[in-house]
């Protein structure tokens, strides 16, 4: 388990670029098991969780060649399904959450997929049920396996059918987007997901020859095809990554330049932290945030504590609202913080109390952030990071900190932050990886 020592009170200073989107390419790597020709995929972060999918795919017998720094080309014509059924395979789908999308693919494209429960964070219950139902209403068979934890699906051919999805699940109408693209006939897919993540992946689709429909919005039409042929595809900025560094910016009291963001498909991101009361310049394409000493966080119009919570897209992503707390614990005001989709996200907040946060929990779901006003300066602490945003979070916390502390289980950042100790010592920051 490797830690990182980060001596705060330290500004920033300069420009970054942010990687390319996680959640995307979990997707668009997925995806390239749609068909036997090259697809070619730009703008791949080198991150723990792409690559271990990358890896799985080859260990699949994918053909996977390196052809950039951030590029690859994948070209699925040989798949070994008998290696589905190894252990090996199914020890490797549980130690990510991306995973899960292989099953969408692989019952459209040869019959049958089988895979272990996915890994990924543990920030509460994750319910696969959106998945599995939706395949099933385009006709496939399902079996659970609750001894071994394995999910396993086949299907003669695929129908297209009708289906109002029971939650708007992002990887669950990935993986149903994917299988009814081979589906004989017309799908539709109410109360699909939105978010960019699901849009690029219906580009790319209908980039292979597929007929999707509604893009961006909840109602999704997918007339299915025959095959699908080779494209070539490109990941877009990091969402996530460019609001944590909006957030750092801010409670590092930093003047930073983040570089091609990609600003039409942030959504309500630059809003949710200018509630907070912080400066966000929309320049070109970029943003700029400038050195602030103070910022406050608005209230309601009718003088009512402000709320700030998540929800599906055109909502506010959950992934960020770890680092929206943590940034509130400075601000001047007060916010209630309600996580409502995960069930065990908050607990760090435990942490950042102990280095001196004015924070309630008031349940697992929401908790109240008393800013500071930076009137003093958090306490530097050791901890461990439980999940990726909550790693972020307290990196934030700690670079902010008066003196210096660790983060343990750094692993969970390195699954979603390409090189973050090096990217942010570039601007000033003080990390160390131990
Ligand atoms: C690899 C990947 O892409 N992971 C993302 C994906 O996970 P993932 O696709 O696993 O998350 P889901 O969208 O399925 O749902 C996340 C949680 O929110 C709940 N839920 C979902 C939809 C809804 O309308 N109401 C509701 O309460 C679900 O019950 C579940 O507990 O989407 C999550 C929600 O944006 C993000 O946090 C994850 O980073
Ligand atoms: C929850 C996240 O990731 P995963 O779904 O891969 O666990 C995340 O990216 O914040």
């Amino acid at each position: 388990m490797a830690s990182f020592v980060i001596e705060g009170g330290h500004k920033l200073h300069g420009e970054i670029y942010p990687q390319g989107a996680k959640n995307e390419v979990l997707q668009i790597l997925c995806a390239t098991l749609l068909t036997s020709e090259e697809v070619t995929v730009t703008n791949i972060p080198d991150i723990l969780d792409v690559n271990n999918l990358i890896q799985l795919l080859r260990d699949m017998g994918v053909k996977v060649s390196k052809t950039g720094i951030d590029s690859y080309a994948f070209k699925a014509d040989t798949v070994d399904l008998n290696y589905l059924e190894s252990d090996e395979f199914l020890k490797k789908c549980s130690s990510l959450r991306g995973s899960v999308m292989l099953v969408g693919p692989l019952v459209a494209r040869f019959g049958k997929a089988l895979i272990s429960k996915p890994g990924g964070d543990k920030i509460g219950r994750r319910r696969l049920d959106t998945h599995f139902i939706g395949i099933q209403k385009l006709g496939a068979c399902f079996n659970y396996d609750e001894e071994r934890s394995i999910f396993s699906i086949c299907a003669d051919h695929l129908e297209g059918t009708d289906m109002l999805l029971d939650e708007a699940s992002v990887t669950g109408t990935a993986n149903i987007v994917m299988a009814s693209v081979l589906a004989k006939g017309k799908t539709t897919i109410y109360n699909a997901a939105c978010e960019p993540y699901l849009q690029q992946l219906c580009r790319m689709l209908n980039g292979m020859g597929a007929k999707i429909t509604g893009i961006a919005s909840n109602l999704l039409t997918i007339e299915g095809v025959e095959s699908l042929h080779g494209c070539s595809h490109r990941v877009l900025p990091d969402m996530i990554e460019v609001g944590s560094f909006i957030g750092m910016a801010a409670m590092t009291g930093s003047e930073l330049t983040i570089k091609n963001v990609s600003h039409e498909n942030l959504g309500i991101i630059p809003e949710s932290f200018r509630r907070l009361g912080i400066r966000v310049e929309q320049r070109g394409d970029d943003l700029f945030i400038p050195e602030q000493e103070h910022y406050q966080i608005e209230s309601f119009i009718d003088g009512s504590i402000m709320t700030i919570a998540d929800a599906p897209w055109p909502g506010l992503t959950p992934d960020l609202l770890s680092v929206v707390l943590v940034v509130a614990t400075q601000a001047k005001g007060s916010v209630l913080i309600h996580q409502k989709m995960f069930e065990s996200r908050l607990f760090f907040v435990d942490k950042l109390i102990d280095m001196g946060a004015q924070i309630i929990l008031c349940d697992p779901h929401r908790a109240v952030v008393i800013g500071h006003d930076r009137n003093f300066q958090l306490r530097a602490g050791n901890m461990t990071s439980p999940d990726i945003r909550a790693g972020i979070a307290l990196l934030i916390a700690a670079m902010s900190a008066d003196g210096t502390s660790r983060i343990h289980n750094i692993e969970q950042i390195d699954r979603g932050y390409q090189n973050i100790d090096q990217r942010l010592n570039a601007l000033g920051a003080r990390i160390t990886r131990i």
